[in-house]
């Protein structure tokens, strides 16, 4: 559907992006994961053709973008990272605006600008001004202007950013409904939750690269396979210890700060058993998490720096 062939972006001496290879097929959910300054805007910029690359191309229906932008653009939705909202304006009168430049009018524009308010939560406060909302309403807004021409894929560039949690949820959620609906998304974010939440195919950015690409289940096995069990106990026995080390003998069973930590593959589910031999010898546990390799870990095993650095 939507491919970048080996794209590169030089802003001057600046070499933005390098060697972008990606693909988003019909009904797709892709996330673009990386820091701050990896590249992420100026790839997706150059995939919705809003700036030219320096070298290589994007195909839209393996037809190159650069001789039929037209077919893209009637297909794509775009949330840039900036609001682009009229502050004077209301909600609607955004709305109706933006739905003029995809080409919508009459009955039609009315119709589409109920659908998209009733979708993005903000039918109620439709005729207020924009400058009077707060920031994840404009954010919202921001989402449903890119929606108006009912487009078959949409790219969205961090649309979480500094806004309250709340807002961050709905939006969430507004995204979530969206490819559930069939839509086609590119989400691009440095919080490796929402990529893991909405995304199931993930590609990692850093300094212009794309580091690694796939399932959330393959990035997450290039860490490892192993879960780790922290538990704390009113007191950790000798004992209990030992117990736990006879029945889990493959498993890797130490002590750190009066926290026990026990390392084994993630396809065991140790935590009943554990439980029981922990009654068996008298040892109340107060807390048991199991922890499982994150995208943040991903990231740090690939590049060595944290993702939020
Ligand atoms: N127009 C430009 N001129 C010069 N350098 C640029 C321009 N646009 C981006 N850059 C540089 O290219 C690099 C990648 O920027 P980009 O905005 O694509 O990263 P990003 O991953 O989207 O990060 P952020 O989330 O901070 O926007 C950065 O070093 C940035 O300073």
């Amino acid at each position: 559907m939507l491919q970048a062939i080996d794209l590169h972006k030089k802003f001057k001496t600046k070499e933005a992006v390098r060697k972008v290879n990606m693909q988003l097929e019909a009904g797709e959910s892709v996330g673009l994961l990386g820091p701050n300054g990896a590249g992420k805007s100026t790839t997706i910029s150059m995939l919705s053709s809003l700036i030219m690359p320096t070298n290589g191309e994007v195909l839209w229906n393996n037809v190159s973008v650069n001789k039929n932008p037209e077919a893209l653009r009637k297909a794509l939705g775009v949330v840039p990272q900036e609001i682009a909202l009229y502050p004077e304006l209301s909600a609607k009168e955004n709305l109706h605006f933006f739905g003029r430049i995809y080409g919508l009018k009459g009955q039609l524009l009315v119709e589409r600008t109920e659908e998209i308010l009733q979708k993005i939560g903000l039918t109620d406060r439709k005729n207020d001004i924009v400058k009077t909302f707060s920031g994840g309403m404009k954010r919202r807004l921001n989402i449903g202007a890119a929606l108006l021409h009912n487009p078959s894929i949409l790219i969205m560039d961090e649309p979480t950013v500094g806004i309250d949690p709340q807002s961050r949820a709905y939006i969430l959620d507004t995204v979530k409904q969206l490819v559930e609906e069939g839509m086609t998304l590119l989400y691009t974010s440095h919080y490796m939750e929402e990529v893991e939440l909405l995304c199931d195919k993930i590609y990692i950015m850093d300094q212009g690269e794309i580091i690694a690409y796939g399932t959330k289940e393959t990035l997450k096995s290039l860490v490892s396979d192993n879960q780790t069990i922290e538990l704390k106990a009113h007191i950790l026995s000798q004992k209990f210890e030992e117990a736990l080390k006879k029945y889990f003998p493959t498993a890797n069973i130490r002590k750190e700060d009066e926290i026990l930590l026990i390392t084994m593959p993630q396809n065991e589910e140790p935590l009943a058993t554990i439980f029981a031999i922990a009654a068996k010898n008298a040892v109340t546990i107060t807390s048991a998490i199991v922890k499982v390799p994150s995208l943040e870990d991903v990231f740090l095993h690939l590049t060595g720096r944290a993702l939020r650095d």
